[in-house]
């Protein structure tokens, strides 16, 4: 099985991080999600994160870092995330497809209501508040 490179994109206000709500026809349909999306061929992480955090919450990125990197296997699909921390952005994050989405504080992120993978953000986020 070929692994589908993902960037995946934590914004941070205070002790809030903001997150959307995945459509039930998605992958890993029902959970809450950090916004990012598939790495198209030729594209670097941060190209993808740019692209993507436009399409999915209407903001243009202008600063980022790496968080973290990890890889899961789902069974039926093997994933590896490739989480930027957004520094700074232009624009307000909202739900440009309709999505459920919120500022949540750190604190209050429960693992279950995301998908597996995302554990290990939560953890990292949790240790470098
Ligand atoms: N965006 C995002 N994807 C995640 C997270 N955690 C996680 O396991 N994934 C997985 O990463 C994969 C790709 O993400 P995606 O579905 O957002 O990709 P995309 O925006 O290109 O989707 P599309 O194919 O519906 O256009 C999915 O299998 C999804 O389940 C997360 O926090 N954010
Ligand atoms: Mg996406």
């Amino acid at each position: 099985m070929n692994t589908v490179q993902v960037a995946v994109g934590v914004i941070r206000r205070a002790d809030d991080v903001f997150i959307c709500l995945r459509s039930e026809h998605q992958h890993q349909g029902g959970k809450w999600e950090f916004p990012g999306g598939k790495i198209d061929h030729g594209e670097s992480v941060v190209e993808a994160l740019k692209r993507e955090l436009q399409e999915e919450i209407g903001i243009s990125v202008i600063r980022c870092r790496p968080l973290i990197e990890i890889t899961h296997d789902y069974g039926d699909k093997r994933v590896a995330l490739l989480v930027r921390e957004v520094l700074d952005f232009n624009g307000e994050p909202h739900g440009v497809e309709g999505q459920q989405h919120k500022w949540c504080p750190i604190d209050s992120l429960n693992p279950a209501d995301f998908p597996t993978a995302n554990v290990a953000i939560l953890d990292a986020l949790t240790t470098s508040k």
